[in-house]
């Protein structure tokens, strides 16, 4: 999987608007209502996470989430991140019909 070029990923990300790119990965925080539905969230997140074969480094403090998605394969982002941020943002947020 290659590493894809800044341009590249701020480009991605117009379709992204809660992820933001630095340090190379991107970056995202969800705050939710209580520890359980953050848990919760935590939990569907990291079965797609297997499914994908792709991991995030992340973060819990109580309510809030913080996620940053790199491939460490190629030291950078990559297709592979993208493909997870979009899965997060459909559990997370998912789209109304
Ligand atoms: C063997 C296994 O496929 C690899 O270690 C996978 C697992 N999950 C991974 N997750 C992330 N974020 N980067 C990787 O390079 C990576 N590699």
């Amino acid at each position: 999987m290659s590493k894809l070029s800044e341009q590249d990923i701020e480009k991605k990300l117009l379709r992204l608007p809660d992820w933001e790119y630095f340090d190379n990965a991107i970056h995202s925080e969800f705050e939710f209502e209580n520890f359980k539905d953050c848990f919760s969230a935590m939990s569907r997140i990291a079965f797609e996470c297997e499914a994908l074969d792709h991991h995030p480094n992340w973060t819990n403090v109580y309510n809030v989430l913080t996620i940053s998605l790199s491939t460490h394969s190629a030291n950078g982002v990559t297709k592979k991140d993208f493909e997870l941020a979009r899965a997060i943002e459909q559990i997370v947020e998912p789209e109304e019909d």
